[in-house]
């Protein structure tokens, strides 16, 4: 089954379908045994992570593959890639396009900001007009090569524009081949419900902690509507917080005893590897004369 189809499974059998952000392979691993069905990529998680930059459109798509690769090595989970604008034109965005499929990407979002985006959750986006939009995303469409690889429109105009004007690109978007549609930084119950009455596409609800949006449980959120549910960064942003704590135990008290509880075990690490499937591996492969 391809990747593209794995996703669209799973967002039959899931309703709605949780998509949890995993900022690397070892997290994607995780999710998956944890019992997670689909997984994200974050545009913004790259750039802090992997970069050490701000979510403003300083990354490339090269510097987003990398990343895409190494989950997709190591997961077989549909993974969701944040593609931000799509870095270019028409042509730039094809090539997008076929490399995620390629590097085993199974959907992508790409937003109607202007190039030098921000995060969807800060002021002062600049939108694209929607014929500009419409033209990134037949671009797109028109480039996958699995009629099953999934493209979601993102529309960051609820800000400026209001709920009517969202909604009015989100059709344009449809029209134009759009699989779903990323409903960014809506806050309420009926706006949720004004999208996916209006459409007859997925809904992504984009439930970013500190940002514009609540906490919605994701029943409520599939009551309303939604048939996705996303969680781009929250294991990330534990984690940091966990590091920090650990990083200033360290200096201040000059060892770890105090934070060593709250550390996954060497154990714990490894049954997540499989760890122990690769030593029984080696110890039967080349056990002979060895060690003995
Ligand atoms: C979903 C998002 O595009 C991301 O890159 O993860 C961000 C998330 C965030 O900054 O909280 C966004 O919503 O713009
Ligand atoms: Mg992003």
């Amino acid at each position: 089954m391809s990747a593209g189809k794995k996703f669209r499974q799973a967002l039959v059998n899931n309703k709605p379908l949780q998509i949890v952000g995993t900022i690397n392979a070892y997290s994607a691993m995780m999710a998956k045994q944890i019992g997670h069905q689909a997984i994200y990529l974050s545009g913004g998680g790259v750039a802090n992570a992997s970069y050490g930059l701000p979510d403003l459109g300083m990354t490339s798509l090269n510097d987003v593959l990398v990343d895409v690769q190494r989950i997709t090595s190591a997961c077989d989970l549909p993974l969701l890639v944040d593609i931000d604008t799509g870095w270019g034109g028409a042509f730039n965005i094809a090539k997008t396009v076929r490399d995620m499929e390629k590097a085993g990407a199974a959907a992508v979002h790409m937003e109607d900001q202007v190039a030098q985006k921000r995060c969807g959750h800060r002021p002062n986006k600049e939108i694209v007009p929607v014929e500009e939009m419409v033209d990134r995303i037949k671009a797109a469409v028109d480039a996958r090569t699995d009629p099953d690889f999934f493209i979601m429109a993102r529309t960051d105009s609820f800000a400026q524009e209001g709920l009517d004007a969202a909604i009015e690109r989100a059709k344009a978007y449809v029209a134009a081949g759009a699989d779903g549609i990323f409903a960014e930084a809506i806050k309420t119950e009926a706006h949720y419900r004004a999208f996916s009455q209006a459409l007859d596409v997925p809904i992504l609800a984009n439930i970013t902690e500190f940002g514009q949006t609540e906490l919605w449980n994701k029943q409520q959120l599939g009551e309303w509507g939604a048939a996705m549910v996303l969680y781009p960064l929250s294991a990330f942003r534990a984690m940091n917080k966990a590091a920090e704590m650990v990083y200033s135990a360290i200096l201040t008290d000059g060892d770890q005893k105090a934070v060593v509880d709250s550390m996954q075990t060497r154990m714990e690490l490894y049954d997540y590897l499989g760890y122990h499937d690769y030593e029984q591996k080696l110890d039967s492969l080349f056990a002979e004369g060895k060690n003995k």
